[in-house]
């Protein structure tokens, strides 16, 4: 469980988070949404320490992050805005596996979390690829293979879906709920939030560095209106089956 408690983080002059309060429970699908500037990003960057709040605490398991960074960041996997700037390596199973051999884990075991981690985002036996080579939804995916390999309880994504075609969004979109099917929980920072209003149990919408409203998906659609973000017309969700991969 993520517990935060009267934040603020704030840079200079400008409050980019200002005394958000929120509970994150496991096994959770949360959409964080709300114009440029809101603080999304600030505030999901707290959740494993990439960002230390001025004031207030980030309980992760009921520790707070800085005392135990290390715990955080395994509990807390964190894909970012752009991968691109994140991949450390040049194929697909070396990038994966940089965590876990940070970890100091057997090969075996590195092995093993490379295997788990490709297979859940179908990219299995693609190892040897070079991330160069690969489309730009297969790469947000490699990047969500290198999340999972750290076998984190809760994965932040900031806008995975910027700059994806349709078929690569929906199987991103796709990977997630099978993800969230499989107990981890899911927290997405998105504009777009076409397929993940569907999906998501909760979504949290912030102005200004606090929290707008937080609602269930249903009930989201009107105060998203209100927020001037765009709210997609309802679809049916991706399917594991229909998707294209
Ligand atoms: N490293 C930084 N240095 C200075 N100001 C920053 C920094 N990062 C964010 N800010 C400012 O903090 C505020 C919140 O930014 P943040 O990126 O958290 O919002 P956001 O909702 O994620 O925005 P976007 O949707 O554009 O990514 C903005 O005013 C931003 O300009």
């Amino acid at each position: 469980m993520i517990r935060a408690r009267d934040l603020v983080v704030r840079y200079g002059e400008t409050t980019a988070v200002d005394g958000v309060s929120l509970r994150i429970d496991d096994g959770a699908y949360v959409a964080i949404v709300g114009p440029n500037g809101s603080g999304k990003t600030t505030l999901v960057r707290t959740f494993n320490g990439l960002v230390a709040p001025d004031t207030g605490t980030v309980l992760v398991d009921d520790t707070p992050v800085e005392a135990d960074l290390v715990a955080a960041r395994q509990a807390v996997g964190m894909v970012f805005q752009e991968p691109r700037d994140s991949f450390v390596a040049a194929t697909v199973g070396a990038d994966v596996a940089f965590g876990p051999r940070n970890l100091g884990l057997s090969q075996t075991e590195i092995d093993r979390r490379v295997e788990t981690a490709l297979a859940a985002v179908n990219l299995d036996g693609r190892a040897d690829e070079r991330i160069d080579r690969l489309s730009g939804g297969e790469r947000e995916r490699v990047a969500i293979a290198g999340a999972l390999a750290m076998e984190p309880d809760h994965l932040v994504l900031d806008e995975p879906l910027t700059g994806l075609d349709e078929p690569a969004r929906r199987a991103v979109l796709s990977r997630l709920e099978a993800l969230h099917a499989d107990g981890t929980s899911v927290i997405v920072v998105t504009h777009d939030l076409r397929g993940v209003l569907e999906a998501a149990d909760r979504v949290i919408g912030m102005t200004e560095g606090a929290i707008a409203f937080e609602t269930d998906a249903e009930a989201a659609r009107e105060e998203l209106a209100a927020l001037d973000v765009y709210v997609p017309p309802e679809t049916a969700p991706p399917t594991r089956q229909s998707t294209p991969e």
